[in-house]
């Protein structure tokens, strides 16, 4: 076998799909691709051009990548997907796979084929690496016992809110609540059953937000929920419809009937707050003013809420330095 036969054959086994393209989209030749498992190794795109064998607005996306590497010659790299609806040109008996993720490694080739540039596209298959990034992703910002977002990812929305209303978006709320002697559940009737409660309360409530909510377990019975454009009155209102519904909402497990209720504070952004701390520290107070009260009910942060939270800091046994 002569050395160009056998550099032919090893380009041609790489397990990575290589595209020759000239600066005006044409396929000049493709090599390799059979770890890629699309079951069509591309070769009759030879001598096509990207607007033959895709939708255009991708094929005008890889074009513009393509020049790009030329002009500029510097690799460009490029994540991209082709699924049920937008996929390149296959032959009939190739199964159209639900979606097929790529990176895309464009880089500028020293060579003029006919007068033109050459750019050479080697597309990796990186679907399942794509899948296991989202599950990843789900679960770092997922809490595991209800569903709803984590206190991180929580903070993180809420920290943005934040941010986009002090750069002139609308003003939004937000409740903190907290589960009425929690303790109780747990030392009475198990740990488990207390899972239980908390699943049940999440799944009332959830029942009851609109999707677009921002909802989050933020300690093991404390929640918080982040109410877009609403004010301090909308956000009391809601409140109290969720309070109101989870105390005729019992939690039926196998053996018990539990009735539990919340204590729930609520907040407004305002121009002083710079971050979250003075936000949360609101609603916080205005939640243990509910408590204080006599749980199973919702208050408004207020002057009262402050005071109630300044007696509370003025016990004997820690003193603030
Ligand atoms: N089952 C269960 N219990 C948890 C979890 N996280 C925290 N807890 C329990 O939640 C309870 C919180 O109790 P406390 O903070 O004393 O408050 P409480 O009994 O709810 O009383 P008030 O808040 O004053 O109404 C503690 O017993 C914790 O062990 C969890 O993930 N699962």
């Amino acid at each position: 076998m002569g050395l160009l036969d056998r550099y032919y054959a090893v380009i041609d086994t790489l397990p990575d799909h290589m595209f020759l393209f000239s600066e005006s989209g044409r396929y000049l030749d493709v090599y390799g691709g059979d770890e890629n498992k699309t079951g069509f190794d591309c070769k009759p795109f030879i001598g096509k051009y990207l607007h033959d064998v895709m939708p255009h607005h991708l094929a005008d996306d890889f074009l513009s990548l393509i020049r790009t590497a030329i002009h500029l010659q510097e690799t460009q790299i490029i994540k991209y997907k082709f699924d049920e609806d937008e996929m390149i040109e296959l032959p009939n008996h190739v199964m159209v796979p639900k979606e097929i993720w790529f990176e895309g490694t464009i880089k500028h080739l020293p060579i003029i084929e006919q007068g033109e540039r050459v750019a050479l596209w080697i597309a990796k298959n990186i679907t399942r690496q794509h899948y296991l990034e989202l599950e990843l992703k789900t679960l770092s910002e997922i809490d595991e016992l209800t569903g709803i977002l984590n206190r991180r990812s929580f903070s993180s929305i809420l920290k943005t809110h934040v941010q986009d209303y002090q750069h002139g978006a609308k003003p939004f709320s937000l409740i903190l609540y907290d589960i009425d002697l929690f303790k109780r559940v747990n030392d009475t009737l198990g740990h488990a059953t207390g899972d239980e409660v908390i699943q049940h309360v999440v799944d009332v409530f959830r029942s009851e937000l609109d999707p677009e909510v921002s909802f989050g377990r933020i300690g093991g019975e404390e929640f918080a929920i982040l109410l877009p454009e609403k004010d301090i009155h909308d956000a009391h209102e809601l409140a109290e419809k969720l309070r109101q519904r989870l105390e005729k909402s019992p939690c039926e497990t196998e053996f018990y009937e539990i009735e539990i209720t919340v204590s729930m504070g609520v907040t407004q952004v305002n121009k002083d707050d710079q971050d979250t701390l003075a936000l949360i520290s609101r609603a916080d107070k205005a939640m243990y003013q509910a408590k204080k009260e006599g749980r199973n009910r919702t208050c408004k942060y207020s002057n009262s809420s402050e005071r109630e939270y300044t007696q509370f800091n003025q016990c004997n046994w820690f003193k603030k330095k």
